[in-house]
């Protein structure tokens, strides 16, 4: 860093007692020249260090910038290897891609071969990741023991009986299967609106047939995980292994199966990955003993054919928003625990709520609860329905209805 010049020396005015007048005022011309000249170079001085700080300014602006950029520009996930002399190799999650990296000694004393490290764009190590912060315990929501029956489904009988013929009897009978010498649907699809069950079905049969339920959401693997869909996909089954008999559920798997599009962006080639470890799971599946998979989605539509393949999802089961008789059987489901007036007639009720998803009656149901416990009342009336319906139905978004849950 160059050193600021040292200030000049002040003048000094030196009169002599025996000096002329003529000498003073030499003297003092002299002395005011002198000055002059000292005040245009502290002056110089003066604009070269404001110039100097307009810089400084600037560069901290702009490392300030910089440094907001690093903090919040995306890292990358990667498994620190191996711990050498010259540094750490790292392995990127998603890519596979393996380098040698430096890493500041703060972070190296705590590094051990196999944490989850997060890297920047120049492979370096910026932190290490806790257990807490595991991808697998984040993406995957376990239930060793699910507490939703088929009682508790309204109007879908025949979804019942379609998903316990295609995943129930194979997983309690698989020797009558392997006897009679048929494979079981690999993969069940269920498809329809949102709101209508396809959670609440998995989850029975999860039940009923004590099996662990273990739930992922495509649209978290693309969003939230991005880098991990592969291995997260490839966890999931061997989580699914440790806990047999389990059941995976993938949620919206439409966010990991949608038809190819033109753009080939790194997360198009990042979904692919994650999809094709997913059908290489899939068609490994016939060794995996007690493992059934069902995924649901509600764009059946841009779906990828390839995985509807025989040996994959190819049992697939539509579930529909309820009929009539449905509705009323979800309104008497979701109002069993209520303190109902004796002029609650849910079946007339049913009729005026076409349309509506068995989430959206639930969350009905409840509306109907908060208009009579507004009122000050404990019992809830038919009148009550009629105002949630109102409510719901003012609600143009329809994404910002409450879902109530049984
Ligand atoms: N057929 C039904 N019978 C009883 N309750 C239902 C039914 N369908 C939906 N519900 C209610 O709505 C809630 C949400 O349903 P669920 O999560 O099973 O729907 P989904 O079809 O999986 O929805 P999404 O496609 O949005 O994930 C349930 O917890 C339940 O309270």
């Amino acid at each position: 860093m160059s050193r600021s010049p040292s200030l000049p020396e002040r003048p000094r005015l030196e009169l002599d007692p025996d000096m002329t007048p003529d000498e003073r005022l030499e003297a003092l011309r002299e002395h005011f020249t002198e000055i002059v000249e000292v005040n245009e170079q502290l002056t110089e001085q003066l604009d070269a260090a404001r110039d100097r700080q307009t810089d400084l300014t600037d560069e901290v602006d702009q490392l300030e910038r910089e440094n907001e950029t690093l903090k919040t520009s995306s890292l990358y996930i990667a498994t620190a290897e191996e711990l050498t002399d010259d540094g750490v190799v790292v392995k990127q999650h998603g890519n596979n891609q393996e380098v040698l990296t430096e890493v500041s000694p703060s972070i190296r004393d705590d590094l051990e071969a196999g944490d989850r490290v997060a890297i920047n764009d120049s492979f370096g190590v910026k932190q290490i990741l806790d257990p807490e912060t595991d991808a697998r315990a984040q993406a995957m929501q376990v239930d060793g023991s699910p507490d939703v029956s088929y009682d508790d489904i309204g109007g879908l009988e025949e979804q019942i009986l379609e998903v316990r013929e295609a995943v129930e009897e194979p997983l309690i009978n698989a020797d009558q299967f392997r006897e009679i010498g048929i494979e079981p649907p690999s993969g069940v699809l269920l498809h329809g609106p949102p709101g209508t069950g396809k959670t609440m079905l998995a989850k029975a049969v999860a039940n009923e047939t004590d099996a662990t339920f273990i739930k992922m959401a495509g649209s978290e693997l693309v969003r939230k995980f991005i880098g991990e869909g592969a291995r997260l996909v490839r966890d999931l089954f061997e989580l699914a292994t440790e806990r047999e008999p389990a059941i995976i559920f993938i949620d919206e798997i439409d966010a990991i199966a949608a038809k190819r599009t033109e753009s080939k962006t790194s997360g198009d080639a990042e979904v692919q990955r994650t999809m094709m470890q997913l059908l290489s799971e899939m068609d490994g599946f016939d060794e995996r003993g007690e493992i059934r998979i069902i995924a649901a989605t509600n764009r059946f539509d841009m779906l990828d054919r390839a995985i509807l393949r025989p040996g994959r999802f190819d049992r697939l089961i539509e579930v529909p928003n309820p009929d009539i008789e449905g509705r009323e059987r979800i309104l008497e489901i979701h109002t069993e625990d209520m303190n109902l007036a004796g002029d609650v007639d849910l079946g007339a009720f049913a009729t005026e709520t076409d349309g509506l998803s068995g989430a959206e009656l639930a969350s009905l149901a409840t509306e109907a609860g908060m208009f009579a416990i507004r009122d000050g009342r404990t019992t809830v009336e038919q009148a009550d329905f009629h105002d949630a319906l109102e409510k719901i139905e003012g609600d143009d978004d329809a994404s910002s209805v409450p879902v109530a849950f049984a």
